[in-house]
C-alpha cells in the first residue's frame, strides 16, 4: 500500500462510517479476515451505553483479532469526546510494544465523520497518524426503499438549482453528511436489491454529492456482506485531514452539535425461548414504533449459545454466534435505536 509525501511514516487509519446498520461490522470483520497477518487494531465507537460491535467482533474467532486489538468506546459520540477517549485510545494503540500498522475507526451509525477527522490535528497525534481514507458503507436496500432521501429524480432537480435542500430530516442529514466526507462509497447489501434499484441508489448517491457542494467525483465500490478488496479500501492515501475544506457538513457553521434528533435505550427480555415467534414481534414493534435500529444477544433457554438479533429497520436477522461463557449471565438484552420521540414505555411494554 503506498503513502503519499504528506502521510509518509504516519500510521495510516481509516474512518468507517455510514448510517446504522448499513453494514460497518459486517465490512470490518471481513477486513480482519483478509488481513493477512496486517496488524490492524480496531476503535468502534456505538450510540447507547451497550456495546455489541465489539462483541460481535470478539466473537469472530479470527486468530488475528486479539481482546486488545479492539477498544470500545461506547456511551457517546466519538467527534464530540475526543480529548477524554479518541485520543487516548490512539496514543495508547501507538505505544503498544507491536503498535498497529493500521487503526480501523468504526463510528456510531448517528456520528458526522468530519469533527472526527478533524480531531486528527490534536498535536497528541497529528505528526503520528493519518486518516488514509473515510470510507461510507450504504444500506443499498434502504436507499432503495427512499430511508434516506425522498427521490433521487427530486434530489438530483433541486442539485440542479444550486442551493441548500429545505425541511430535511434528522435521518437524511446525517445520511449526507456522511457521504459529503468519504473518499470511497461501499454500497453494501448489494443482494438484496436488483439492477435498477441499484442505480437508483448510485443516482441518488451522486446527487446528494452534488448537492452537498463537496467537488469530488463520488468513488462508488459495490459489495455483499461488506467483502471489498482490502487494498482498494485501506490503500487511499487521501490525508483527510489536510483535505477538510472538500468535505462539507451540514453542521460547519456550528460550534460542536449535539444529538438530540435521536435517542437509544436497553430492554431486557427475559428467556425467550422461540426466536422465530421473537423475530415477528421484533418486525411488528419496529414497524409499529419506526425504530430504526435494533440489537443485542438472548438468551434461549436450553441452547447453549446466545443468539444474536439484529434489527435494521423492519428487517430482522438472528443467528446463534458463540456458546455462553461460564462465567457471563445469560441476559437477553437489546439495544433500541429510533428518532427522538420513540416512545420507551410502549416500546418496552411491547417487547416486555
Ligand atoms: N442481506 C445482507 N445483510 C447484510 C449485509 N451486510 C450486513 N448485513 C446485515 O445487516 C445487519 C447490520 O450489519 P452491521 O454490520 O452490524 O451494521 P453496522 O453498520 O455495523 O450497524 P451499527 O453499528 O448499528 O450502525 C446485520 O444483520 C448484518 O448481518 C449484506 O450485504 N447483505
Amino acid at each position: 500500500m503506498t503513502t503519499g509525501p504528506l502521510t509518509a511514516g504516519k500510521t495510516p487509519a481509516t474512518v468507517i462510517t455510514g448510517f446504522l446498520g448499513a453494514g460497518k461490522t459486517t465490512l470490518i470483520r471481513s477486513l480482519l479476515e483478509q488481513a493477512g497477518g496486517r496488524r490492524l487494531a480496531l476503535i468502534i465507537n456505538e450510540f447507547g451505553d451497550v456495546g455489541i460491535d465489539g462483541e460481535i467482533l470478539r466473537a469472530c474467532g479470527d486468530p488475528t483479532c486479539t481482546e486488545d486489538d479492539v477498544i470500545e468506546l461506547a456511551n457517546g459520540c466519538l467527534c464530540c469526546t475526543v480529548a477524554d477517549d479518541f485520543v487516548p485510545a490512539i496514543e495508547k494503540l501507538l505505544a503498544r510494544p507491536q503498535p498497529p500498522e493500521h487503526i480501523i475507526i468504526e463510528t456510531s451509525g448517528l456520528a458526522l465523520p468530519k469533527p472526527l477527522v478533524q480531531a486528527f490535528h490534536w498535536p497528541a497525534i497529528k505528526t503520528r497518524v493519518t486518516v488514509d481514507g473515510v470510507v461510507a458503507v450504504v444500506d443499498a436496500a434502504a436507499a432503495a426503499e427512499g430511508r434516506f432521501a425522498p427521490d433521487p429524480a427530486a434530489l438530483a432537480a433541486q442539485a440542479a438549482e444550486a442551493g441548500q435542500l429545505d425541511h430535511e430530516t434528522p435521518v437524511e442529514e446525517v445520511f449526507e453528511d456522511q457521504l459529503l466526507c468519504a473518499d470511497l462509497i461501499v454500497v453494501n447489501k448489494t443482494d438484496l436489491v436488483d439492477a435498477a434499484d441499484l442505480a437508483k441508489v448510485e443516482d441518488l448517491i451522486r446527487a446528494a454529492m452534488a448537492e452537498g457542494g463537496t467537488g469530488r467525483e463520488a468513488k462508488i465500490l459495490r459489495a455483499s456482506n461488506g467483502k471489498v478488496d482490502p487494498v482498494v479500501l485501506l490503500g487511499v492515501s487521501a490525508g483527510a485531514e489536510d483535505d477538510l475544506a472538500n468535505r462539507p457538513s451540514h453542521h460547519d457553521e456550528e460550534e460542536g452539535h449535539d444529538h438530540d434528533d435521536f435517542t437509544s435505550f436497553v430492554v431486557d427480555l427475559g428467556p425467550q425461548p422461540d426466536p422465530a415467534a421473537l423475530a415477528k414481534t421484533l418486525e411488528r414493534v419496529a414497524a409499529a414504533h419506526g425504530v430504526l435500529r435494533l440489537k443485542g444477544f438472548i438468551d434461549v433457554p436450553g441452547k447453549p449459545m446466545r443468539l444474536l438479533v439484529q434489527g435494521v429497520g423492519t428487517r430482522i436477522q438472528t443467528h446463534f454466534d458463540r456458546f455462553w461463557k461460564p462465567d457471563e449471565p445469560r441476559r437477553s438484552r437489546l439495544v433500541v435505536i429510533g428518532e427522538t420521540g420513540l416512545d420507551r414505555d410502549a416500546v418496552t411494554a411491547a417487547l416486555g
